[in-house]
């Protein structure tokens, strides 16, 4: 993973990591981390799509840094390709540490994102 100074792209989810999300040594679930950047990709890509999108694959995804309880976890979220029916977007999720200003980039991820239909089917992702 290439790390970088700033986050790149757009905030689309901020929240906090709290204990029922950490294992016994303080941690948060790698699980936890990967929801929240599931359900910014879901925002984000409905809203350029106009309608409902699902989750078709998730790529390379490490962690490169832990998640801490009380770390403010914000996601941002590019849309690096639109396809016929899908949304792929470049996904980072970073950590603002417990009641300090620093930010530190804890994972990165591509998701892919598919437009359905009222029927569930794959459906064209409108023009801009
Ligand atoms: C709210 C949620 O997130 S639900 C939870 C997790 N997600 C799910 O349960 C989704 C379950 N999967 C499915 O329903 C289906 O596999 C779908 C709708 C994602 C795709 O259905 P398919 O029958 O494969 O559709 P189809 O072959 O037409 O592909 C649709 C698009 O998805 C893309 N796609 C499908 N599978 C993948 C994959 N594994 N990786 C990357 N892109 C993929 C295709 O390239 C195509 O993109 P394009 O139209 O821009 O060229």
């Amino acid at each position: 993973m290439t790390d970088t100074q700033t986050p790149n792209g757009q905030l689309t989810l901020r929240t906090l990591a709290m204990p029922g999300d950490a294992n016994a040594a303080g941690d948060i679930f790698g699980g936890w981390v990967m929801a929240q950047m599931d359900l910014a990709c879901g925002i984000r890509a409905a809203e350029r799509a106009r309608g409902r999108v699902v989750t078709a694959a998730v790529r390379e995804m490490a962690f490169e840094l832990p998640v801490k309880i009380g770390d403010t976890l914000s996601i941002y979220t590019d849309i690096a390709r639109v396809g016929r029916t899908s949304i792929t977007l470049s996904v980072e999720a970073w950590a603002q540490r417990y009641l300090t200003t620093r930010l530190e980039k804890v994972t990165a991820a591509t998701f892919v994102m598919v437009a359905l239909d009222s029927q569930g089917q794959p459906t064209p992702v409108p023009g801009d």
